[in-house]
């Protein structure tokens, strides 16, 4: 069953967290392609201006690719990237060291991708990733190669659209939210978080523990979020339309 769209946004009381690929941005066959045109930057310091700085980017994205995706923006939104392993917020920035296997992670990768033109490896400060979007017949080997080095280096394997990446345990979307959401700048406002993927399930049971609203953005499936819109390019207008 499709989910309906949220009413409307609560600017007063509400902090607003948003995932960026598939969420905030449509989703291209190139990563390092995908960049907030001019409409979105305005969009999102609409939206941080209305919201009194309670304005949330959650994303499996590094800090350092966020700042790049967003741009001057960015310093003023409270951000969680790599899935939860690094933070920055109210001046303070958070980011443990980087696992030292993931170099041999992505010297592998790397060869794969040497071997399969049309996958592409993707260098994060915290985490590997190996895409194949623009070759799908390469997932079956793609995600079990993951498997063996997720084993084999003691790291965990992160799957998400099109693409499997190595990182380190112990963080998601989910302790992302309830982290800020214990910052007492936002402690007692209500949470809204707009996702796309299964890794946005975490960040939605969390919100609605915490008496807020998850938002499903693309196709219906199962899902924790209680309100759906279909598409980026539906999430940012109905944006708009909370703003008029
Ligand atoms: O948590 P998110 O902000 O949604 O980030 C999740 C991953 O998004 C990116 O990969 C996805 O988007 C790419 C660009 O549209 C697409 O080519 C890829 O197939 C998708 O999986 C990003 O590259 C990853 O690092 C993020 O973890």
């Amino acid at each position: 069953m499709p989910l309906s769209p949220p009413a409307g946004l609560a600017f007063e009381d509400s902090t607003l967290f948003l995932d960026l690929d598939g969420t905030l941005f449509e989703l291209d066959d190139c990563p390092g392609a995908v960049c907030a045109d001019a409409q979105t930057r305005l969009l999102l310091d609409t939206l941080l201006d209305r919201l009194d700085g309670r304005l949330a980017v959650v994303s499996g994205r590094s800090l350092a690719q966020i700042d790049g995706m967003l741009g001057a923006v960015s310093r003023d939104i409270w951000i969680s990237g790599s899935h939860g392993g690094e933070h920055r917020w109210g001046g303070v920035t958070i980011s443990p060291p980087r696992p030292g296997q993931l170099d041999d992670v992505a010297a592998r990768f790397c060869a794969f991708a040497d071997e399969h033109p049309g996958v592409l490896v993707e260098e994060k400060s915290l985490g590997v990733a190996l895409h194949y979007r623009m070759m799908p017949q390469a997932e079956a080997d793609a995600v079990a190669l993951a498997h063996e080095l997720a084993e084999s280096h003691g790291l965990f394997l992160q799957q998400g659209k099109m693409m499997a990446e190595l990182r380190d345990a112990g963080s998601d979307k989910g302790s992302a939210i309830r982290a800020m959401m214990a910052h007492p700048d936002l402690a007692g406002t209500t949470p809204v978080f707009a996702g796309d993927d299964l890794t946005d399930e975490p960040g939605f049971a969390a919100v609605r523990d915490l008496g807020g609203h998850a938002i499903l953005v693309g196709e219906p499936r199962p899902t924790a979020a209680t309100y759906g819109l279909r598409s980026p390019g539906d999430l940012r207008e109905w944006l708009w339309e909370a703003l008029a």
